[in-house]
């Protein structure tokens, strides 16, 4: 934070640089990078978000998920690149010049402080007039639901609870961009399911407020996000709509760590035009996939299988492989059935209803899927 004053002391720039559909965006980072010492835990990382929009950063640990929140709300030196919230570049201005809400995993509330207390220090701090941060205080407490609990202490209130007057506080001062850095890991998941269904809640009742959230959580954040950025190896690999990274991948990884698809290796045997489906080679094998762009004879690709998409049976599937049974995990509502593809040694996993008859280790039998459930993606040449 020394460095804070200094920085400060820039001049604060007014861009006006807008979005596609002309408004300006809640925040924008411009190729931002940021080093600690040697390691480089955020690169050229660019993306925006809209008023009113989630947008969840999603990626394995290590990513650099929390780095470009805490770059975006100040807490991280940027090395290169820019920071604008609401168009006006904040590269260099300290977090309480920010006027960001900030929320992280473990709660950090004041424990000496009433849950009042906590949620009305940022806002004396600001020197908000004494008249205003009471009803303040009392309509961001009833929000998270709160209200009832403004005289306990932090240690009388559960993991949830402390989260959501956390959530409060970083309400209070009615910013118009709010950062979540993995709100829910440490709560266990009934709670987890619980408070997920009161921020879709908290996001109705703030329309204008523009979220990112930090999360390695896949459902987390196909539940709560209109756009999600995928993280890996301190870069950004791919930004879109939660539903169309979902249903159609862009890349191995965005297949493999947002909706756990298998990737099975595959040549083209003929020119595959955009839109249609073609044959493939996996290893000797035919199979039958849908290509999104088109792609020519011989290339080689990937097809990206999701474990549900697969249905086991004992006749020749008419899209799929002969297979013998690894191991089967009971995962609750289902059954993961690990496959090895007999001719290729290929694994792949496969989900049964658990009302369904699963089949045990060691059974031979057969895989198939409809060709518009196998996405080709570009064979990734960094795995
Ligand atoms: N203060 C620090 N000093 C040195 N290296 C750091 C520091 N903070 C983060 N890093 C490194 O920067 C990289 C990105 O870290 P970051 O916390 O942004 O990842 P993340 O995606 O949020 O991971 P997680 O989900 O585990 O929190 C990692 O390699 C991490 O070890």
């Amino acid at each position: 934070m020394s460095t804070e004053t200094g920085r400060a002391r820039r001049t604060v720039e007014v861009t006006g640089a807008t979005t596609s559909t002309g408004a300006v965006p809640a925040v924008r980072l411009s190729s931002v990078s940021v080093a600690y010492g040697g390691t480089v835990a955020l690169q050229d990382c660019s993306f925006e978000v809209a008023r009113g929009e989630t947008l969840a950063l999603l990626g394995p640990s290590g990513s650099g998920k929390s780095t470009a929140l805490k770059a975006i709300a100040g807490f991280e030196n940027v090395v290169a690149g820019r920071v604008e919230i609401d168009g006006r570049d904040v590269t260099a201005l300290p977090p309480s010049a920010r006027g960001v809400g900030f929320v992280v995993q473990q709660y950090a509330l004041f424990p000496h402080m009433t849950v009042r207390k906590n949620v009305a220090f940022g806002l004396q701090a600001r020197r908000t007039p004494r008249a205003e941060i009471k009803p303040r205080v009392d309509e961001v407490l009833r929000m998270v639901g709160m209200f009832s609990y403004a005289d306990r202490l932090p240690r009388e209130l559960s993991g949830g609870q402390q989260q959501r007057v956390a959530i409060a506080r970083a309400l209070a001062g009615r910013p118009d961009l709010l950062l979540l850095d993995e709100p829910l890991s440490a709560l266990d998941t009934r709670l987890r399911q619980d408070m997920l269904v009161e921020l879709q809640q908290l996001r109705r009742d703030l329309p204008d407020v523009a979220i990112v959230h930090v999360t390695h959580d896949q459902a987390e954040a196909l539940a709560l996000a209109d756009r999600i950025a995928l993280m890996r190896n301190a870069r950004l690999e791919s930004i879109d709509t939660s539903e169309k990274l979902f249903h159609t991948p862009p890349t191995e990884f965005a297949a493999t760590f947002l909706g756990g698809a298998d990737i099975l290796p595959v040549r083209a045997v003929a020119d595959i035009a955009a839109g249609e489906i073609g044959v493939l080679d996996h290893g000797g094998l035919p199979v039958r996939a849908r290509s999104v762009d088109g792609v020519a004879a011989d290339r080689h690709v990937a097809l990206a299988i999701r474990p549900w998409a697969w249905r086991f049976t004992r006749t020749s599937p008419s899209n799929g492989f002969e297979v013998e049974v690894d191991d089967v995990q009971w995962r609750g509502s289902t059954r993961h059935v690990r496959v090895r593809i007999i001719a290729t040694d290929q694994r792949l996993g496969v989900d049964v209803p658990v009302l369904e008859h699963a089949p045990a280790p060691g059974d031979r039998l057969y895989v198939d899927v409809a060709p518009h459930d196998v996405h080709m993606v570009p064979a990734d040449k960094s795995a």
